[in-house]
């Protein structure tokens, strides 16, 4: 049970074997933890029953306290104001949108059709540009009661049980089989796959979308707030191999393999991944050469070869697999599901500059038997397969970059505000905010394109956002790691020193930097994408009647 304490109770816990601080009208218990304090003991001796808040500030961020308290807090000081009860939630105003029938699965996911609703609320921490604009009240075309629901739901998920961890699962390489486990129920996985959600294979639901509303922007909230846990890893491996993996299952897969295999895999029991890079096939997809023989009786494809840079793969059942079926070149690709159990698979895992709870994988095939059951789209046609799947895997990488810029940057703001050099708070140095002042004009101009495009997928079919939109989100790509690398990097000047250190305050800073490759390089390195956006999008305005 809390306990309430007057000043001079504290104060009269003053000495190494019996030590209290206080810390914003709370009051903590030191004496056990001051021999493991990571910043020596002395420095608590000297606070010692005392009001040590102001210290405390300088040296932690916000993240210490909510991982220690359940250990050392005691009570709190008879001053502190008791918290008012939870006000009860609003009435939520009469419903305006109007939805339209979900369609089959495998279909994009359209907006539904709605009036457009201003959310007037603000939410979070309100630093200009450290959230999207509609959280600080902003009008949107886009969002709607639904979505500030869900914004809700997972910001409160990551406050609480990913952000104060993920420092620990990115140094243990791993994030605990419960959190994954959490993505499936909470209904997540089934969200995430750029298709209306399938509720015919998964009895999961999302707790505060139904699955009639759910829509793209539904699942850009969904990878943005789960990305401002700062760590690429854990963002990898939660959706990372699940969400470039599953749809080309879902979209093009037989039926009863689809209806075998999906209902283990969105409940988060069975974990599936994207195999295509190869030791020496990275964009250039028509070049690999993983081969798949058909068995003398055309039963089966024997598959031999080698992945590399798998994401997940050490922990996967279900392998979404690039093999050469035929002749060499794009004509020539078939894509398959490998299921494990069939023998012959192995995963090593690789180590890697960043993303290290992701799982890279380097995995080798020796004479595998797949069921031609298993071939996911048409023989020879796997191309299309692919390539369909690169605007939402860029997608992902893209909503995951922004925000990750836009934590570099919050962090800075936060820091600045703190941090006094010269006599000044870092803030009140110019050249200090023109850093910030860089890094936000980027994020913001990113931001709204990628709004641009996820509204484009939502109006345009699949085939059609492949063609149109492709030279687009290729170019976006290569601009929001580009933006990504540029705030990682300004933040860390900021941060100085404790951005170089593992942990502590500058520990996201340090950690978002170490990642920055893995973003720039997969799914498209900058220069292809950037080469790529134009030559697609001369293509298009070439089909559309451009003149020059
Ligand atoms: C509830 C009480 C406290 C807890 C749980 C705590 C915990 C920690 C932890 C985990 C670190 C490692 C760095 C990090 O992760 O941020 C740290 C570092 C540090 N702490 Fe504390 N601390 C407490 C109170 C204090 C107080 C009252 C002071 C000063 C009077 C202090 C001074 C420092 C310093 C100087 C460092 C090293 C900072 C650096 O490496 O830049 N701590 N503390």
């Amino acid at each position: 049970m809390s306990k309430t304490f007057s000043q001079s109770d504290v104060a009269s816990h003053n000495k190494p074997d019996d030590l209290y601080i206080v810390v914003d009208e709370d009051v903590y218990d030191l004496t056990k933890f001051q021999d493991e304090h990571p910043g020596g003991k002395k420095i608590l001796t000297r606070v010692a029953g005392k009001d040590a808040s102001k210290q405390f500030w300088k040296y932690h961020n916000e993240g210490i306290l909510k991982k220690f308290k359940p250990k050392l807090l005691v009570g709190s000081l008879d001053s502190k104001k008791q918290a008012a009860p939870p006000t009860p939630p609003a009435t939520p105003p009469p419903a305006k949108e109007v939805v339209e029938p979900s369609a089959e699965s495998g279909t994009v996911a359209a907006m539904p059709a709605q009036e457009t609703i201003t959310i007037q609320d603000t939410f979070g921490d309100l630093v200009p540009y450290a959230d999207p604009s509609w959280y600080q009240s902003y009008h949107s075309p886009y969002f709607n009661e639904t979505h500030a629901a869900l914004r809700e739901e997972i910001r409160e998920w990551v406050t609480n049980e990913i952000e104060p961890n993920v420092g620990e699962w990115d140094e243990a390489r791993k994030v605990p089989d419960d959190i994954y486990k959490q993505m499936g129920t909470r209904g997540y996985l089934a969200g995430l796959m750029g298709v209306h959600y399938p509720t015919q294979y998964t009895d999961n639901r999302v707790k505060s979308v139904t699955p009639e509303k759910w829509d793209l922007f539904h699942e850009m909230l969904l990878t943005d707030e789960l990305s401002r846990a700062a760590s690429g890893g854990f963002v990898w491996n939660v959706i990372g191999g699940f969400g470039i993996g599953c749809p080309p299952l879902v979209k093009f897969g037989k039926k009863p393999l689809v209806e075998r295999i999906l209902p283990g895999i969105l409940n988060g029991d069975k974990r599936i991944c994207l195999a295509i890079t190869e030791p020496d096939a990275g964009s250039d997809v028509a070049n690999l050469t993983c081969e798949a023989k058909l068995s003398e009786d055309g039963k089966h494809y024997i598959v031999n070869g080698e992945k590399k840079w798998i994401t997940n793969g050490i922990w996967c059942d279900y392998f979404t697999t690039a093999v050469r079926t035929g002749k060499e070149g794009m004509n020539g690709v078939s894509v398959l599901l490998i299921e494990r159990s069939a023998g012959g698979v192995s995963t090593r895992k690789m180590d890697c500059q960043g993303v290290w709870s992701s799982g890279t994988t380097y995995i080798t095939f020796e004479d595998v038997k797949v069921p031609v059951e298993n071939l996911i789209g048409k023989e020879n046609q796997g191309f299309k397969v692919i390539m369909t799947n690169f605007n939402h895997e860029r997608i992902g990488i893209i909503i995951q970059c922004i925000r990750f810029s836009r934590v570099c940057y919050e962090e800075s703001v936060k820091y600045a505000h703190k941090r006094r050099t010269f006599g000044k708070k870092l803030i009140d140095h110019p050249v200090i905010r023109m850093k910030l002042a860089h890094m936000a004009r980027q994020i913001e101009a990113s931001y709204s394109w990628l709004e641009n495009l996820i509204y484009q997928c939502s109006k345009m079919g699949e085939t059609e956002a492949m063609l149109r939109l492709g030279g687009a989100i290729a170019s976006l790509k290569a601009q929001a790691t580009i933006t990504f690398e540029f705030c990682a990097r300004e933040a860390s000047q900021i941060f100085g020193g404790l951005s170089y250190s593992r942990g502590g305050q500058g520990g996201k800073v340090e950690r978002l930097y170490r990642d920055v490759r893995a973003y720039a390089i997969p799914g498209g390195s900058e220069e292809i994408m950037l080469d790529l956006s134009m030559r697609q999008s001369l293509k298009v305005g070439k089909a559309i009647g451009m003149k020059l």
